[in-house]
């Protein structure tokens, strides 16, 4: 298996859905699109209506978008459909788990060794050392800055990111990242930035998704391989 550190899924942009942004097929599918080609390293739907069915069909089709693009499909809360999709399109499904969603030992164990499982770490290296002791494949902190998306998300420190480094897992940065926080975010040890509002709220998705990555290419990490 491809180390953590080494695995380019797990570095530059990671873009995450929104239904409010993108509240349909439609728009959902052609918004993806654009930013897939634009080069984005992960993609996280992220749905929260109890709509099974629509759930169903809409990560099914993003799955199938995302093969094309060679570039992984992760599941926002929801193991059992990430299992599902996974017995369909194999190991470039994942999953990404909060504190108040399933346990990440029971999703790894259903998911298998391979599957790309994320975990939410707000701003504790207590959680990202277990996180990481229960198989996480990388750890997300935040929020760094003011989030359009979740307002309420409670805010973190960037030095986080330096204290956890000898983890030896990616670390994600969330939460009001954009094309003027990107860098702070990157220069205090983020492998990868997540964004929501900040693609998928633009105009300019492909604009967006370059100029982000432009950032993270720009910016030399602390505690960085
Ligand atoms: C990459 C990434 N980081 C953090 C989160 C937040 O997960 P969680 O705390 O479970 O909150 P919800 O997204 O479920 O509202 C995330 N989704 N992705
Ligand atoms: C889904 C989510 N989780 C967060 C956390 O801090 O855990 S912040 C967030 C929303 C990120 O959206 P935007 O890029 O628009 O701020
Ligand atoms: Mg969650």
């Amino acid at each position: 298996m491809v180390a953590a550190l080494d695995n380019p899924a797990l570095r530059g942009i990671y873009a995450i859905t929104d239904s409010h942004l993108l509240p349909d097929d439609r728009s959902l599918l052609g918004a993806c699109e654009t930013a897939l080609e634009a080069g984005i390293a992960l993609l996280q739907y992220r749905d929260k209506s109890a709509d099974d069915a629509l759930r169903w069909r809409q990560s099914d089709a993003l799955a199938a978008l995302c093969e094309r693009h060679a570039v992984p499909l992760i599941i926002n809360d929801d193991l059992a459909l990430a299992q599902r999709l996974q017995q369909r399109w194999g190991a470039s499904i994942g999953l990404h788990l909060g504190q108040e969603d399933a346990r990440l030992s029971e999703a790894r164990e259903r998911l298998g060794g391979a599957a790309i499982i994320g975990a939410t770490c707000y701003d504790s290296t207590r959680l990202a050392t277990a996180a990481a002791q229960a198989g996480a494949s990388y750890l997300a902190f935040g929020r760094f800055f003011a989030s359009k998306t979740k307002p309420e998300a409670s805010p973190a420190r960037l030095s986080v990111l330096s204290e956890v480094a000898t983890l030896g897992l990616p670390r994600v940065a969330i939460g009001g990242i954009d094309i003027d926080t990107a860098g702070q975010a990157r220069a205090a040890g983020a492998e990868m930035l997540a964004v929501v509002h900040a693609i998928f709220g633009m105009p300019d998705i492909a604009g967006a998704v370059r100029a982000l990555a432009t950032a993270v290419d720009a910016t030399a990490a602390v505690g960085q391989r």
